[in-house]
C-alpha cells in the first residue's frame, strides 16, 4: 500500500466523491460511523467529551457525537473558537446535532476553559486533522495543553491535533493521544518513533475511499504488506534441487559471541537457501555443527575470531557478515579484502557496520546492491547524527541512492531505503523483538533470500517482513517478555504456504 501525503489524501476524498459517487457529507458520515463502531467496541460503558474546531475534523467530531447520542451514550461537545470560519460539512453536522433533543454543546472562546472532565470520561480530539498547515497557537494551543493535562484517555480522530502528517512537527502544542483512529491509510507522521508519544496506538479505519485512485498516484513511500511479499515470492518447482537455491556464506562469531553465528546460520537455513556454510573462529566448530547440523562449517585459522578466508568466495551466491565478529584489526583487514574481491551484493550487520563506521571510505567499496542493516545508533555512526526521524529517513534514501545500496534502518517500523529512491515501512513485528540476537536472525534470513536469487530490494523487503511476522507469532505464543531471538527462527513461516 502506497503512503500518501495530506494533499493526495484530499485528492483521494474528492476522487471518491466523484467516482462512487457520494456526497462529501455522506463520506464524513461514513467516517464517523467507522469511528463510532470502533469506540463502542473498545469503550462500551464510558461517557465522552468531544473537542471540535470548525473544519472537517471538527465536523467528524460532531457527527460522532450525534451517532453516540443516538445510542444513548452521554456526550458533551466543546466547540473551540466557534466564531472561526466553519466548513460546510461542519455547519451541516452542527445543525444535525442541535436537532437531537438534549444535545449538550458548549462554545469555548478565548479564556473560557471547560470544567475538568469526569474522571471516567474519554476525551475525543476532533480539533484539527490533516488540514493543519501551521503550528497550533493561541487559544487552540491552550485547549490542547488543557487536554494533555488531564488524566483521561484520549482518542484522536484522523490525526492527533497539531501533528503534521508529512513533516517534523517540532515542539509546538500537540495532542498526546492513547489511540489514533486514522482514516483509510497510515500517514507518514504516524510511523515516526519521535511522534509515538502523540499518536499512541494507531488504528486504520476503512472509510471506503476508491481503491482505483491509488493506481493514478505516485508515492516514494510504501508499506510492506502481504500483497507486496506475494508479488515477489517465487513458488518452488516440483523438480527443484538444492542447487537451484544458492549457497549462502555466513561469516560470524567470535569467542563469547558464537550465539550470533548460530542464530544467523539457523535463520539462513530457514530462508530456503539450498546450501549454507558458516565461517566461524576455529574454536566455534563444535558449537555450529551441533546447533545447526544442516549447515557446513569453515573454520578460521584463528581460534577466537575471524581473520582469514583461504578459499575462493565467488562460488557463494550471497555472503552475510558481521554478527558477533568483533572489530579486531585482523577482522577489519578481512572485511576490506572481501570488499575488494567479491563483486556480488553483501549483507552487512553489527560489527561489520562498526568497522565501516571507523573506515568510512570503504562504504564506496561496497558491491552494488549490498544491504546494510543499521539500528539508529549504527546509522548515526555511519552517516552522522540526524536532528529528527524525518531527516533520518531522508538521509537513508539519499545514501542508498548515492552508494547504490539498500539501507535497512531497523526499529519498530523498520524502514528500507532502496537505490531507486523508494522507501518501505514494515508493518510486522513487535517490541518483544527488542532482545539480543533478533538482528542476527534478520541478517541470516536476508542473506539466504539473496542467495536464492531474489533481488537485493526483494530480499530486504521479504526478509524484514518475514522477520516481523515470526516476531508476531513468537509473541502470540510466549508473550513479548518471554520470547527470545531463537524463537524467531522457530517461528519463521512463509505466508504463501499457510
Ligand atoms: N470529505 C472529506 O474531505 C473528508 C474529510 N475528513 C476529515 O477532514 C479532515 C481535514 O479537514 P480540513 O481540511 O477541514 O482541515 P482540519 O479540520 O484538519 O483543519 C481545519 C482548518 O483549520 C485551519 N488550520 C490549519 N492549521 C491550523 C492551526 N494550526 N490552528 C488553527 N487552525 C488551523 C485550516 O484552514 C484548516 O483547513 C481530516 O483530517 C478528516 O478528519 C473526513 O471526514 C473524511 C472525509
Ligand atoms: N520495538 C520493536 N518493535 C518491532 N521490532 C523491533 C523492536 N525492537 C527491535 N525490533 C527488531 O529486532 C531487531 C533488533 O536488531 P538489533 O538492534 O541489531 O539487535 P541485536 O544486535 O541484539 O540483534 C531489528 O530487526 C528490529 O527491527
Ligand atoms: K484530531
Amino acid at each position: 500500500m502506497k503512503l500518501l501525503n495530506a494533499s493526495q489524501i484530499r485528492e483521494w476524498d474528492q476522487y471518491t466523491i466523484q467516482d462512487e459517487p457520494i456526497s462529501s457529507i455522506d463520506l464524513m458520515e461514513r467516517a464517523a460511523r467507522a469511528c463510532r463502531d470502533w469506540i463502542r467496541r473498545q469503550f462500551p460503558t464510558h461517557s465522552f467529551d468531544i473537542f471540535c474546531c470548525t473544519g472537517n475534523n471538527g465536523g467528524d467530531g460532531l457527527a460522532i457525537a450525534r451517532l453516540l447520542m443516538l445510542m444513548r451514550i452521554p456526550v458533551k461537545v466543546f466547540i473551540v473558537n466557534a466564531a472561526g470560519k466553519a466548513s460546510r460539512d461542519f455547519t451541516t453536522n452542527l445543525e444535525r446535532l442541535k436537532a437531537i433533543p438534549g444535545a449538550n454543546i458548549i462554545e469555548l472562546t478565548s479564556g473560557t476553559f471547560p470544567p475538568p472532565p469526569d474522571p471516567s470520561a474519554i476525551i475525543i480530539d476532533a480539533l484539527l486533522g490533516t488540514g493543519i498547515n501551521r503550528p497550533i497557537e493561541g487559544f487552540t494551543g491552550e485547549i490542547v495543553s488543557f487536554i494533555n493535562a488531564q488524566s483521561n484517555k484520549v482518542i484522536a480522530i484522523d490525526m492527533p491535533s497539531g501533528l503534521q502528517s508529512d513533516t517534523y512537527s517540532g515542539t509546538t502544542p500537540i495532542i498526546q493521544a492513547n489511540h489514533t483512529l486514522t482514516f483509510q491509510i497510515f500517514k507518514l507522521g504516524l510511523l515516526m518513533p519521535c511522534n509515538a508519544g502523540h499518536f499512541g496506538q494507531v488504528h486504520v479505519l476503512d472509510i471506503g475511499l476508491a481503491p482505483a485512485y491509488l493506481t493514478t498516484v505516485e508515492s516514494k513511500y510504501e508499506l510492506t504488506e502481504k500483497t507486496l511479499f506475494a508479488s515477489f515470492y517465487k513458488t518452488r518447482e516440483n523438480y527443484a534441487h538444492k542447487g537451484n537455491f544458492g549457497h549462502a556464506l555466513i561469516i560470524a562469531g567470535s569467542y563469547g559471541k558464537m550465539g550470533a553465528a548460530v542464530l544467523s546460520t539457523k535463520a539462513c537455513l530457514r530462508s530456503g537457501a539450498g546450501l549454507v556454510t558458516a565461517h566461524v573462529p576455529g574454536k566455534g566448530v563444535n558449537i555450529i555443527q551441533t546447533s545447526a547440523p544442516e549447515a557446513m562449517c569453515q573454520t578460521d585459522p584463528d581460534g577466537e575470531m575471524i581473520t582469514t578466508i583461504q578459499y575462493p568466495l565467488k562460488s557463494y551466491s550471497a555472503i552475510g557478515i558481521g554478527p558477533g565478529t568483533g572489530t579486531h584489526p585482523s577482522t577489519q583487514k578481512l572485511l576490506q579484502h572481501i570488499f575488494n574481491s567479491y563483486s556480488q551484493p553483501l549483507v552487512l550487520d553489527a560489527d561489520a557496520l562498526n568497522i565501516l563506521s571507523e573506515n568510512k571510505p570503504w562504504l564506496n567499496l561496497l558491491p552494488e546492491n549490498s544491504i546494510i542493516t543499521p539500528h539508529p545508533k549504527e546509522f548515526s555512526r555511519l552517516f552522522g547524527e540526524q536532528s529528527n526521524d524525518f531527516e533520518r529517513i531522508e538521509t537513508a534514501l539519499e545514501q542508498a541512492s548515492h552508494l547504490k545500496i539498500i539501507i535497512i534502518l531497523k526499529g519498530h517500523r523498520t524502514f528500507i531505503a532502496t537505490p531507486a529512491g523508494k522507501g518501505y515501512f514494515n508493518t510486522t513485528g513487535n517490541a518483544g523483538m527488542a532482545t539480543g540476537g533478533s538482528g542476527d536472525v534478520l541478517t541470516g534470513l536476508i542473506t539466504g533470500l539473496l542467495a536464492q536469487g531474489y533481488t537485493a530490494a526483494e530480499a530486504a523487503i521479504m526478509g524484514v517482513y518475514l522477520h516481523g511476522l515470526a516476531g508476531d507469532k513468537a509473541a502470540a505464543v510466549y508473550g513479548m517478555e518471554a520470547m527470545i531471538a531463537g524463537d524467531l527462527v522457530k517461528k519463521l513461516r512463509f505466508p504463501a504456504f499457510e
